[in-house]
């Protein structure tokens, strides 16, 4: 098992944060579903929340939400204390998408829309829009029994962003989406974050967030395991990568021999590639020494290793 890397109290995010937790823990009986979380998220950031079924993402996200009550510790949101009375008002700012939205079946998009804009007390006139946002609005007519999953999904977000929400905490928002409408919900993000809205979602598709959040925590049994830029976590497992080699299998053994003298971990040969594998500090002597076959090297291209490689990494 990977060690236990404390969250880095980083003073910069620290004196910005939007949402602070100290010392956070929830206690069900005897399942500690948050076992001592610190985390801080600046204004503005995009903020990922990674972690094995059960690791205790929903349960975080609910108490930052004031929705359960902690055992111990603290969270400040917007620097109000969501056990305080000064919360309410700060909850006016935050949206929130739950991992399943109970949608009522026969009311039309638009009706749906209205109905949550008067339980959190948004202006009506922010309905259409939210709808058209999502790429909604054809079907604001049509009652949600005929809404497909991913517009399901969708409305759910709408939802979330009635009130103009400076917060947004997403709790699996792409669950259901297809690829385009992946793309559509990042793109909605990133006009967010250009308005300094800080967003916090969790998701198990490693391979969708790894390139669109500017941080993440990586979260297992309760604790954050790691936290930090995809590219800082990936430095601090210091996994290898791997670089493919496009070759003729007649040159194959030149790739063995020019490499012959570094510590390369793997070789391997497929049709018409060479797969290398090698430790991050070896990375620049691997090109060197491939740079010495001239012109017999026809491609190459370098595999980091991907979030989820960091992922096993840090949670098994
Ligand atoms: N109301 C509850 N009563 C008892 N145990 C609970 C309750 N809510 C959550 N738990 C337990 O707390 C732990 C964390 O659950 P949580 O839903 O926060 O995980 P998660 O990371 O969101 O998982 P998933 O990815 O499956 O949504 C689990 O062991 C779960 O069984």
């Amino acid at each position: 098992m990977a060690s236990i890397i404390p969250a880095p109290a980083d003073p910069r995010i620290a004196a910005e944060a939007v949402v602070s937790a100290r010392a956070v823990t929830k206690h069900y009986g005897a399942v500690h579903a948050v076992d001592g979380i610190d985390l801080d998220i600046a204004r503005g950031e995009l903020f990922g929340l990674i972690g094995h079924n059960g690791a205790g993402k929903s349960t975080l996200f609910k108490m930052m939400l004031g929705l359960t009550p902690l055992t111990s510790g603290a969270i400040l949101i917007d620097h109000a204390s969501v056990s305080g009375s000064g919360f309410r008002a700060v909850r006016r700012k935050i949206g929130y998408l739950p991992e399943n939205i109970v949608l009522y079946d026969n009311l039309t998009g638009l009706e749906t829309l209205q109905f949550f804009s008067r339980l959190k007390g948004a202006p009506l006139q922010d309905c259409a829009p939210a709808l058209d946002r999502v790429g909604l609005t054809h079907a604001a007519k049509r009652r949600v029994r005929e809404y497909s999953k991913g517009m399901r999904q969708r409305l759910g977000f709408a939802q979330a962003l009635l009130g103009r929400p400076q917060i947004l905490f997403l709790d699996e928002p792409t669950t259901g989406l297809d690829p385009e409408a992946i793309r559509d919900f990042y793109a909605i993000l990133r006009g967010l974050r250009t308005e300094g809205v800080t967003m916090v979602l969790t998701s198990h598709i490693l391979a969708e967030i790894q390139e669109r959040v500017d941080r993440l925590a990586i979260m297992a049994e309760g604790r954050i395991r790691a936290i930090g830029t995809v590219q800082a976590l990936r430095e601090q497992m210091d996994l290898p990568l791997w670089f493919d080699v496009r070759i003729a299998p007649e040159h194959f053994d030149a790739v063995r021999t020019a490499l012959g003298h570094l510590p390369i971990s793997a070789i391997e040969a497929h049709d018409g590639h060479v797969s290398v594998q090698c430790r991050r500090e070896t990375k620049m002597a691997v090109l060197e020494a491939l740079a010495t076959l001239d012109g017999r090297v026809l491609d190459l291209h370098v595999r980091e290793p991907s979030l989820e490689d960091v992922f096993f990494g840090f949670s098994d």
